[in-house]
């Protein structure tokens, strides 16, 4: 185990947004995260990410409490897309992603040519080699999305958060990242929307009314039922021809 959330909450002028979490995140694996809008993927990830303090509860990191951890060591461990990222908007592209090596520095430990090599790799597995001197202004939805990730890359840490990282992304893009990120030595946590992206995660939590309602292995949680129940739609199953994989398909209620 990585990361552990023990009875997490958080509440809002008293209103509980997320409640009672329990959640033992594996070494390694990439754990999708789905729910209905407003269902508290992203505060959930907030808190894991340490950004936001719970309201009961609490966050471990190998071991150690989140809240206690210095800044930069929780830097160093753990890396957040959010899903709403903002940049200064002078900044250039490569400035951006240089930006994730910051917890790395220190007056003994200055920018090295190994930092370069970093934020290059980070650029490169992101598809965005060659927009180093881009102004961030100048950049698309999809490339302002693809830069973000390339930053949290460069941090290189143990622990990949991501809020939604496809939002805005061609089908392409979508498909290298989370192909990306499956691929990388980290451990993921990615709230998604898309259910077809879920069922290629190792495990899938659902949210639902602030709590994680199921745990599991895909193909238990993504039940028709709890699809059908959580997100208030008719579901059925087609099966791809080519690789057997499950495709959900939605349909109104009623
Ligand atoms: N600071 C806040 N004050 C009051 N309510 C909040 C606050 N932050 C979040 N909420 C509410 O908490 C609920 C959960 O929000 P959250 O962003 O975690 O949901 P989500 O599952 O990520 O939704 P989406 O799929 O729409 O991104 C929403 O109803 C939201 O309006």
């Amino acid at each position: 185990m990585i990361m552990e959330a023990r009875n997490l909450g958080w509440s809002a002028r008293g209103k509980p947004i997320v409640t009672g979490v329990d959640l033992v995140v594996n070494e390694g694996e990439t754990l999708g995260l789905v729910g209905p809008n407003g269902s508290g993927k992203s505060t959930l990830m907030k808190l894991l990410a340490g950004i936001r303090q719970p309201t009961s509860g609490s966050v471990l990191v190998k071991g150690q409490a989140l809240e206690a951890m210095p800044r930069r060591a929780a830097a160093r461990l753990i890396a957040f897309l959010e899903q709403h990222s903002e940049t200064t908007e002078a900044i250039t592209v490569k400035d951006a992603v240089q930006l994730g090596r910051t917890p790395w520095l220190t007056p003994l430990q200055p920018w090295s040519a190994e930092d370069d090599r970093i934020v290059a790799q980070a650029l490169a597995d992101a598809d965005m080699s060659g927009f180093e001197r881009r102004s961030w202004t100048t950049l698309s939805g999809g490339e302002r999305q693809r830069v973000h990730l390339a930053r949290a890359l460069a941090q290189r840490p143990q622990i990949l958060l991501l809020d939604e990282p496809t939002n805005h992304l061609d089908v392409q893009h979508q498909l290298s990242i989370l192909n990306l990120v499956a691929s990388l030595p980290v451990t993921s946590v990615v709230a998604l929307h898309d259910l077809n992206q879920a069922l290629s995660c190792d495990r899938v939590g659902v949210m639902s009314g602030g709590r994680l309602v199921a745990l599991g292995a895909p193909d238990d949680v993504l039940t028709l039922e709890r699809v059908s129940s959580v997100f208030g739609v008719r579901v059925s199953i087609i099966t791809d021809p080519g690789d057997g994989a499950r495709i959900f398909r939605f349909h109104p209620a009623s």
